[in-house]
């Protein structure tokens, strides 16, 4: 029922529209279901020498003002025709309502959705599949906009056609209605015992949807892979497979359907063969006239498509529970709060970590006790083993995670004090696999800082010596990247990426291991450029080259989450730790490279 209240609550602002065109709806239905009755008065009454003996509403439908059944066949038909067409019209609003009501709220739920998601934190993020998380916001969402434009109002459409068509029934004969109705409980039974069980069938075929999906996604995000090892037969057969798998559950679908269509179809011709046998024999005995029997086989037609819709609506309606429950997995996950504080000092760029130790939340160790400084303005290189623990000591700093033990300090300040927001504002992070949208070179770049002019972008892409490269594209800055860069070279990705984030020319920048594309020089030439700008930043540089971290002012050699070693290139050079013996490896390896190229 919670789910369902959260569906409704997107229908704020659209209430009234939504209520006036289950009024209509209603009413549409209501005056539809009067035009038998008109049918019968005419042939039995009308024509027919019937006496005329309703009373209520419907008596006073058809007396002229002085109470006598009116004979006249024009008005009659008048008032069918005026009946049906007020009737579709109504029905045109109400569709039209529908409509403009759960389009708005599709759209408020698709924005919240979005935005929920843009919120949720690191961790969230890390650990969910992006293939499902799009299933979540695409076909979920669009399985509860679909209960809300059709199932819902369709089950309350069904409810009262059935409803009113029974009283009408009744109130024209019992023994009739009685029979008209023999074989309806259990061809609404049958409808929603078959989509109670079909519900597996569908569910399967969603699934094997969602695999051609993902194997799709997969193999053209993939592509260079799939070239690189030649493996094209393989992914078209992996293809050919699943592609396979959803016709076959498609036609598992189709074969189940025909099976109901036919089988409800059925029993409907044999309730309506009842009616009319039946209604035969009373008209032969006197019971009623022919009039009575077209009503009665009128309304026993228009019964058995709710009916036999009824089975599907509610299967559907357990079909929206279960995304309702998905999309309510999300929205129920706190978002993280980036505004956690109004401190927001302006930053100088002193770091300090201070006995710091963290654990994931999964269990594992990764930082034991680690110590460092950097000064303000100074360049720090953190060295060390695959999985030693330098990415993870700049989620901490950037506050991706909060439950680490010890202190980590900017400008002597605990960043636990500092908005969230404002920290990661001030400390920029250039990642390990940078990532570029696809949209020109200058869109890419100026995406940190919307109201950059083109000397801000030209300064930042200088000093990633990337200006003169993109100079050279087709169409210079104009240029698109493609999705995700891959026009590029990993290089230029790297370059590009390192452009847009000194843009914002910030107190601190943090390259993750984000100069591991750039050759040994453009690279000097960076960590140059940067040090002798008009205002030098903090710099904290990952790598695993020591070219990379030799000129640093401090070089930390990280071993298993351990500050092994802290110091400058010459006071740590001749220590026996990692850092010598990656030093003496890669030198060994440049030599021998000079000797061999030189
Ligand atoms: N979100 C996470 N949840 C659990 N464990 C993680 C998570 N991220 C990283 N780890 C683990 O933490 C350890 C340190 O990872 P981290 O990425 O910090 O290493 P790294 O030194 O940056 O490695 P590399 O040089 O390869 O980038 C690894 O064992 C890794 O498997």
């Amino acid at each position: 029922m919670k789910r369902f209240k959260l569906l409704f609550s997107f229908l704020k602002g659209s209430i009234g529209i939504y209520t006036l065109a289950i009024i209509l709806c209603l009413m549409s239905v209501g005056i539809s279901l009067l035009v038998p009755l008109i049918v019968r008065v005419v042939i039995d009454s009308v024509i027919g020498s019937e006496p005329f003996s309703e009373s209520g509403f419907i008596a006073y439908l058809f007396r002229n003002r002085t109470g006598v059944l009116l004979k006249d066949i024009l008005t009659f038909s008048f008032l069918g025709v005026a009946f049906v067409a007020i009737s579709s019209i109504m029905e045109f609003i109400y569709i039209a309502l529908i409509a403009i009501a759960s389009q708005r709220a599709g759209k408020k739920m698709k924005d919240r959705m979005y935005k929920h998601i843009q919120r949720l934190d690191y961790e969230y993020h890390a650990k969910a599949e992006i293939g499902d998380l799009i299933q979540r916001c695409t076909t979920d969402i669009e399985n509860s906009m679909l209960f809300l434009s059709e199932h819902f109002i369709n089950i309350l459409r069904v409810i009262f056609i059935m409803g009113i068509t029974i009283s009408l029934m009744l109130s024209l004969n019992v023994t009739m209605s009685f029979i008209s109705m023999a074989l309806v409980p259990f061809i609404f039974l049958y409808s929603v015992n078959f989509f109670k069980k079909a519900q597996k069938v569908f569910e399967e075929q969603e699934k094997t949807d969602a695999i051609l999906s993902s194997v799709l996604q997969e193999n053209l995000t993939g592509v260079r892979v799939v070239k690189a090892f030649a493996r094209q037969e393989y992914e078209i057969d992996k293809f050919e497979i699943a592609n396979r798998n959803l016709r076959e559950r498609t036609m598992d679908i189709i074969k189940a359907m025909s099976q109901f269509w036919s089988a409800s179809d059925g029993l409907s011709m044999l309730q309506i063969g009842v009616v009319l046998g039946v209604g035969s024999y009373f008209v032969v005995s006197g019971m009623f006239g022919i009039g009575m029997i077209i009503a009665f086989f009128t309304y026993v037609e228009r019964i058995m498509w709710p009916v036999k819709q009824l089975g599907r609506l509610l299967a559907e309606s357990g079909k929206t529970s279960v995304s309702l429950k998905r999309l309510q997995e999300i929205l129920d996950t706190n978002p993280e709060v980036l505004d956690d504080s109004n401190y927001k000092p302006q930053l100088q760029g002193k770091i300090e970590f201070r006995n710091v130790s963290f654990t994931y939340p999964n269990g594992t160790e990764v930082l034991n006790n680690v110590s460092f400084v950097v000064e303000k303005g100074q360049s720090a290189a953190i060295i060390g083993p695959t999985g030693s623990g330098k990415t993870t000591l700049v989620h901490l700093l950037h506050r991706l995670y909060d439950n680490y033990t010890g202190t980590i300090l900017v400008d002597d300040m605990d960043i636990r004090t500092i908005s969230k927001r404002h920290l990661r504002e001030n400390l920029s992070l250039i990642l390990q696999e940078p990532f570029l949208f696809n949209k020109s070179v200058k869109d890419n770049i100026s995406y940190a800082k919307e109201e950059s002019n083109d000397d801000e972008i030209f300064n930042a892409t200088e000093t990633a010596c990337i200006h003169n490269s993109i100079n050279e594209f087709d169409k210079g800055y104009e240029t698109l990247v493609g999705e995700g860069g891959v026009t590029l070279s990993g290089g230029q990705k790297q370059r590009i990426a390192i452009a847009r984030t000194l843009i914002c020319n910030n107190p601190v920048v943090i390259f993750d291991d984000s100069l591991s594309a750039v050759d040994t020089e453009t690279d000097k030439v960076i960590r140059t450029n940067l040090k002798d700008g008009d205002v030098r930043p903090t710099s904290i540089i990952i790598s695993h080259r020591v070219s990379t971290v030799r000129d640093a002012d401090k070089i930390i050699v990280l071993e298993r989450g351990v500050v092994t070693a802290d110091g400058t290139h010459n006071e740590i050079k001749d220590q026996d730790n990692l850092y010598r013996r990656i030093l003496n490896i890669q030198s060994e390896i440049e030599e021998e490279f000079h000797t061999k190229f030189a």
